[in-house]
């Protein structure tokens, strides 16, 4: 027999609220009710008869509340397994009641750092006298019952309302788990908490809200996504986000966040490289600008804007397909607009900050690093040629760069007047990512001359400026550090071209 008719419940919890249906439903069925000081009063205050767990180990609440259930009588009560006949002996001959239920809900450790409490603080929101009870009854789930968190009261009462008092060893095993993640996910928070110089190389990341997604990044792979989607953005409209969109739109948002300051600014992606990009004195034009730097790329598009989207810019964007539309805010009349075709996902960007570490699987582990935080600035520019740029040049070189930065390497970036001409991604040299940039912006009208380029990674040969010369650039921003920078410095002087170095390399693999 797997199900188990229930006799006694410990109830210790910090967040009281959810409890009273629990307690009045325990009570209703004729189980007794053990419990901790807060707790107990919580009860008493209902009426409901309560014994404080003090009956139970003699001992009154003591340090502060550091120990109040760490006794043997209240982990006997727990752990003992009914089914062995020595334990069963020893619960009767050290007179331990048998415990069937036990609900706990932590000290909320996590809340209490974010809100940047004093150490002593935090130190004393690490609860340790309610993990325990967590790990004994999860532990001994084949005879016990354990809610570990207030997110599962309702859950627990709908199991021990259809059970009339009785679990199934299923619904234990399951609570179980649901126990295992908690205390984990705690001891994870608390080490890393304690870890923040990050002297322990060590890894520990623990994601208890996971969405399980259509599929990955083709229809045959398996794909979720660990994280607090709703904590970044509201969702106004649209279809469910596949992985391919959350990739993309994580990369729109990483871009974006180079131009939050700027005049308007659009982006439009695909494949998580941007294919148009424009910054106007308003956001209509830079859509329209941002469009034009490739319109065919842009069918089935990310798109983001760093200000508010208004109904000239949304009746341009409706007559584009395009998977996420992304902004701060929209106009009442532009929302309309966008809304009118059903699958097309809307999304506000709240103020939150994005991680600072990135985490990628590598072979049989993974690779950890800073994000390339580095933006480059106008005091970052390192002239090294004899034509300086101009003002509006040194625009475009850091509009330019930006965008580099969030590139696929190897990548060059060809703008002018602050608008993205065309850009080579991804390639496997450098030249071969210039001649596709040239290439693709002469495809589609883009007069070259006067052009800026940006290259994420120095040049190792002279070929690239002899390239762009050719073409009509007149300015360009690298980050040097080739031991033969010299010959393209000597080209760019004898052809008349200006040429920047920063110092910062922005590759992106
Ligand atoms: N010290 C102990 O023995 C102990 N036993 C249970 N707790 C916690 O005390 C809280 C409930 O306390 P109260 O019922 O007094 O409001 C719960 O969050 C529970 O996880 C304890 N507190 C911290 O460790």
């Amino acid at each position: 027999m797997t199900a188990k008719k229930a006799s006694a419940a410990l109830i210790s919890v910090f967040h009281k609220d959810g409890l009273e249906p629990i307690v009045k439903k325990l009570d209703e069925l004729g189980v007794t009710l053990y419990s901790t000081g807060g707790t107990e009063k919580f009860i008493r205050d209902l009426g409901i008869n309560v014994v404080p767990v003090e009956d139970v180990t003699s001992y009154p609440s003591i340090l502060g509340g550091r120990v109040k259930t760490l006794h043997p009588k209240v982990f006997g009560g727990i752990l003992n397994r009914q089914d062995n006949e020595s334990d069963v002996s020893q619960m009767k001959e050290f007179d331990i009641p048998q415990l069937d239920i036990v609900i706990v809900d932590l000290y909320p450790f996590e809340k209490t750092v974010a809100s940047g409490a004093s150490e002593q603080d935090i130190i004393e929101k690490i609860d340790i006298g309610g993990i325990s009870l967590i790990r004994a009854a999860a532990k001994n789930f084949k005879d016990v019952l354990c809610v570990s968190s207030m997110e599962d009261y309702e859950d627990f009462l709908n199991v021990i309302s259809e059970g009339n008092g009785s679990t199934s060893l299923e619904d234990r095993k399951r609570f179980a788990t649901k126990a295992f993640n908690i205390s984990s996910h705690y001891d994870t928070a608390i080490f890393n908490y304690f870890n923040k110089e990050k002297e322990e190389t060590v890894l520990k990341i623990s994601e208890t809200k996971g969405q399980v997604l259509r599929y990955g990044e083709n229809p045959h792979q398996k794909g979720f996504f660990f994280g607090d989607f709703d904590a970044m953005f509201s969702k106004l409209h649209g279809k469910e986000l596949s992985y391919n969109n959350l990739l993309d739109v994580d990369a729109a948002v990483n871009l974006m966040g180079e131009f939050k300051n700027d005049d308007p600014t659009f982006a439009i992606l695909k494949h998580n490289n941007a294919c148009g990009l424009a910054t106007r004195s308003n956001i209509h034009k830079a859509y329209v600008d941002a469009l034009a730097g490739d319109p065919v790329s842009a069918f089935g598009g990310i798109l983001i804007s760093n200000v508010e989207i208004d109904k000239p810019t949304a009746e341009e964007i409706h007559k584009l397909f395009c998977e996420v539309v992304i902004a701060p805010g929209y106009a009442d009349d532009a929302l309309e607009i966008l809304k009118s075709k059903k699958n097309r996902i809307i999304l506000v960007q709240n103020e939150i900050e994005l991680p600072d570490t990135l985490v990628r699987t590598c072979l049989n582990g993974v690779l950890v690093q800073d994000k390339d935080s580095k933006t480059d600035t106008k005091e970052d520019l390192n002239p090294v040629t004899d034509k300086k740029p101009t003002p509006e040049e040194i625009e475009d070189l850091i509009f330019a760069s930006k965008l580099c930065k969030h590139t696929k390497s190897n990548t060059i970036v060809l703008a002018k007047n602050k608008q993205l001409c065309a850009s080579g991604t991804g390639q496997t040299s450098r030249v071969d990512a210039l001649n596709q940039a040239i290439h693709k912006a002469q495809s589609f009208n883009f007069d070259l001359n006067g052009a800026v380029m940006a290259s994420d990674a120095f040049f190792p040969f002279p070929d690239c400026v002899e390239i762009a010369d050719n073409a009509g650039i007149k300015s360009v921003i690298q980050p040097g550090g080739s031991i033969k920078d010299q010959l393209s410095i000597d080209y760019c002087n004898e052809n008349g071209l200006a040429m920047v170095m920063t110092g910062t390399r922005h590759f992106k693999h």
